[in-house]
C-alpha cells in the first residue's frame, strides 16, 4: 500500500515517523512538498521519495493524504482534480468538510476527513474518522489501516463530530503541554530546579493518565482519592474552582471547536 502525502510538515511528519517505526517500508511513502528545506529535512529524517511535482507524487499511490493548511487546500484541490481518478483521498485539514472538497474535485466521491493528532509521531496518536458515504468498505479499511499504524482510530458517523474531535484529541496536546508548562513552572517558582521539576511533572501526568487508563472508574472518582480532607490537594481544588478554571478550560475547547466550524464555513463558502 503506497501513500502520498501532500505537505510534508508537522502533521504529515508525525504520521510518517510513526508508520516507519510500525514497519512501513520508506519506499512506499512519497510526499509533495513545495518548501526545499522541508524536502531536504524529510528525505534525511526518514529516507522516503520527496518531490515537488504534484503530478509525480499523486501517479505513485493509491492514497493520498491532503496534509497542507486548510487555507491552502481549495488551490491545492484544483490543481490535483485532473489527476486523482478513483483514489481514495484522506484529509486532514481541520474543518474542511468533505462536500466542499469534494466540490473542489470536481465532485470526487472517495474522501475520508481525519483529524489526529501529533503523539502519532510515536504510535500513540489518537484520530477520529468520517467517511462520505460513498466510500466503499476497503477504503474505509485502508484509511483505519493507515491511522491505526500510529495510535487508535474512531469513526464518527455525522461529520460535525470530526468538529467536536478536533476541540478534544487534534488540539488537546497542546492542552496537555501547557498543564505541563504552568507546572513546570511552579515548580521552578517553588524553588525545584527546571530539571526536577520537569521530572515530577512528566511522571506524574505519565502515573496519572495510565491509572486512569487503566480503572473504570470515573475521572472525579480517582481524583477524590487524592484528596484528603482537611489536606493540600483540597486547598489545590478549591483555589481552582474559585479561579473557575474548569469553566476556562471547556470555554477553551468550544473556542477550538466554535473555529472549526467557523473555518468549514469561511473557507468552504469560496469559489473554486
Ligand atoms: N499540527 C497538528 O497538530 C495537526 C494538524 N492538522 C492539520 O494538518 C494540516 C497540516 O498542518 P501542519 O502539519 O501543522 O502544518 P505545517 O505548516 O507544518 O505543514 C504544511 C506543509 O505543507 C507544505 N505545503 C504548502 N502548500 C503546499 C503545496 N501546494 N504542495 C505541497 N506542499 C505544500 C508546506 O511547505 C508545509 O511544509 C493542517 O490542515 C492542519 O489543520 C490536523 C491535526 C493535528
Ligand atoms: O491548530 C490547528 O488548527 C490544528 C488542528 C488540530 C491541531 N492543530
Amino acid at each position: 500500500m503506497n501513500i502520498t502525502f501532500i505537505g510534508g510538515g508537522n502533521m504529515a511528519s508525525a504520521i510518517i515517523g510513526g508508520l516507519i517505526q510500525n514497519g512501513s517500508q520508506p519506499a512506499s511513502i512519497c510526499v509533495v512538498e513545495i518548501d526545499a528545506h522541508a524536502r531536504e529535512r524529510l528525505i534525511r529524517q526518514f529516507g522516503i521519495t520527496v518531490t515537488e511535482v504534484l503530478a509525480d507524487g499523486i501517479d505513485a499511490s493509491d492514497i493520498i493524504v491532503f496534509a497542507i493548511k486548510p487555507q491552502q487546500l481549495q488551490a491545492l484541490a484544483v490543481q490535483a482534480r485532473q489527476l486523482l481518478q478513483n483514489k481514495l483521498v484522506i484529509s486532514i485539514a481541520a474543518g474542511i468538510r468533505t462536500h466542499h472538497l469534494s466540490q473542489w474535485l470536481d465532485n470526487h466521491a472517495r474522501i475520508i476527513r481525519a483529524m489526529p493528532n501529533t503523539p502519532a509521531l510515536i504510535g500513540k496518536g489518537m484520530t477520529g474518522l468520517y467517511a462520505q458515504p460513498t466510500v466503499d468498505n476497503l477504503q474505509k479499511e485502508q484509511a483505519a489501516k493507515i491511522l491505526g499504524a500510529v495510535g487508535t482510530v474512531l469513526w464518527v458517523d455525522e461529520e460535525i463530530l470530526l468538529d467536536a474531535v478536533t476541540a478534544i484529541s487534534g488540539s488537546g496536546p497542546a492542552y496537555v503541554f501547557y498543564f505541563l508548562e504552568a507546572m513546570q513552572e511552579a515548580g521552578v517558582e517553588l524553588g525545584l530546579t527546571a530539571d526536577i521539576a520537569r521530572q515530577l511533572t512528566l511522571q506524574t501526568f505519565l502515573g496519572a493518565t495510565d491509572l486512569a487508563a487503566q480503572s473504570d472508574e470515573a475521572f472525579n472518582t480517582l481524583r477524590s482519592r487524592v484528596t484528603s480532607k482537611g489536606g493540600t490537594t483540597e486547598q489545590a481544588l478549591l483555589s481552582l474552582e474559585q479561579s473557575a478554571v474548569k469553566q476556562a478550560f471547556k470555554r477553551a475547547i468550544r473556542a477550538s471547536y466554535d473555529r472549526s466550524l467557523e473555518m468549514g464555513e469561511i473557507l468552504g463558502r469560496t469559489e473554486s
